[in-house]
């Protein structure tokens, strides 16, 4: 229903993970920032009694919005063993792979305003038959994009990213990062820009592959047989583009104030200057999809779950983020 605010949708990512304790955390913590609404589609199991965080189970997303300020409201869609912290069993990744899938059903159908998914383990995932580099290629299947369009972009509030390869070994990089590949990433990173974050001709840096970005062809020609010519295209198709730069002098505080988002040719490239920046308030997001998704930038930690320990801020930002993105797309998308 037009200008009804839904509910988001939390997936619990492995149930053995921090993924219950941040979500937990992010609840208690709802009046401290400003905190849309959500329910978690996960084993209520895994919820109950957790640092004391009442829970309320719910039948219907359109249920959590009362209930989400008395209690942390849970969709339960898995009857499972109970996880214990630290010990990730097939079950567990069973339960997380479940609940990745109602939790981005519900944004795709409509019923979720956006879906945010807590950290999975992959190697968990793939015992358990999962077929995806990840959950942004999964999450894209399932909205009918092609797995090429999908694009992951790490944010925090002093830096944006994206790897224009993810998750494949060093060695196919160079293949892989084609004219046509920077082009598309670079177009998405574009639009994304405006229809998430309001930003109307953003700055765009693109980081070379090689030392130096190649030291003229000294060093490697990836940047003159393929990425300049590609950049050559996008600033005649009007992009605010700048590149190809060395990747070791684009991201102090000054060269950052230059552009609005960076992409980088591989995935390392791109998260070491994010995760050292914001490993506590850093957010994937899924660019070139009809739902939101966010999720936070760190991974399942299964070395200090249950310990009290575990730090929710990045879970908190990818519930921000997504908000930011919801309220520009109503925006851009009407
Ligand atoms: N969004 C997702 O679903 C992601 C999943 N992963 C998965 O997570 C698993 C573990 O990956 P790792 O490389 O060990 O990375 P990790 O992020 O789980 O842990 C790295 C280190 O940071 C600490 N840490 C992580 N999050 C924290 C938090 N919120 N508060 C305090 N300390 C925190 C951990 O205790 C650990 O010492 C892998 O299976 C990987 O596939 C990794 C990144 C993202
Ligand atoms: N390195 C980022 C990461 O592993 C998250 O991937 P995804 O599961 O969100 O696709």
């Amino acid at each position: 229903m037009p200008g009804v605010k839904k509910p988001f949708a939390l997936s619990c990512g492995d149930p053995a993970g921090i993924g219950p304790e941040i979500i937990c955390k992010t609840w208690r913590q709802r009046d401290s920032f400003d905190c849309s609404p959500f329910f978690v589609a996960g084993n209520s199991g895994d919820f109950d009694g957790l640092y004391d965080v009442p829970v309320i189970k719910i039948s219907d997303p359109a249920e959590a919005k009362d209930a989400f300020d008395k209690a942390l409201p849970i969709l339960h869609i898995y009857d499972g063993e109970i996880a214990r912290p630290g010990e990730p069993t097939l079950d567990g990744a069973q339960c997380a792979l479940h609940s990745l899938e109602i939790a981005s059903g519900l944004a795709r159908s409509g019923d979720a305003g956006a879906v945010i998914t807590a950290p999975v383990s992959k190697s968990q995932l793939y015992k358990v038959g999962f077929r995806y580099p990840g959950q942004t290629e999964f999450v894209s299947e399932r909205c009918g994009i092609a797995r090429e369009n999908a694009v992951m972009m790490l944010g925090g509030p002093s830096l944006r990213v994206i790897p224009m390869t993810t998750h494949i070994p060093l060695k196919d990089v160079p293949g892989q990062l084609t004219h046509a590949l920077i082009i598309a990433r670079t177009k998405s990173a574009a639009k994304a820009m405006t229809r998430n974050f309001g930003i109307e001709s953003p700055r765009i840096a693109i980081a070379g592959l090689n030392p130096h970005a190649g030291e003229n062809g000294n060093l490697g020609d990836e940047e003159k047989l393929v990425m300049q010519p590609a950049i050559d295209e996008l600033l005649e198709q009007g992009l605010d583009v700048m590149g190809p730069l060395p990747a070791d002098t684009m991201f102090h505080a000054e060269a950052r104030s230059h552009y609005d988002i960076a992409l980088c040719p591989y995935h390392d490239q791109a998260l070491i200057p994010l995760k050292t920046l914001h490993f506590f308030d850093g957010v994937n997001m899924t660019l070139g999809l009809p739902i939101v998704r966010t999720s936070p930038d760190h991974g399942t930690a299964f070395d200090i779950a249950g310990k009290n320990v575990a730090d929710p801020r990045s879970m908190i930002a990818a519930i921000e983020m997504a908000a930011t993105a919801v309220a520009h797309r109503e925006i851009y998308d009407n």
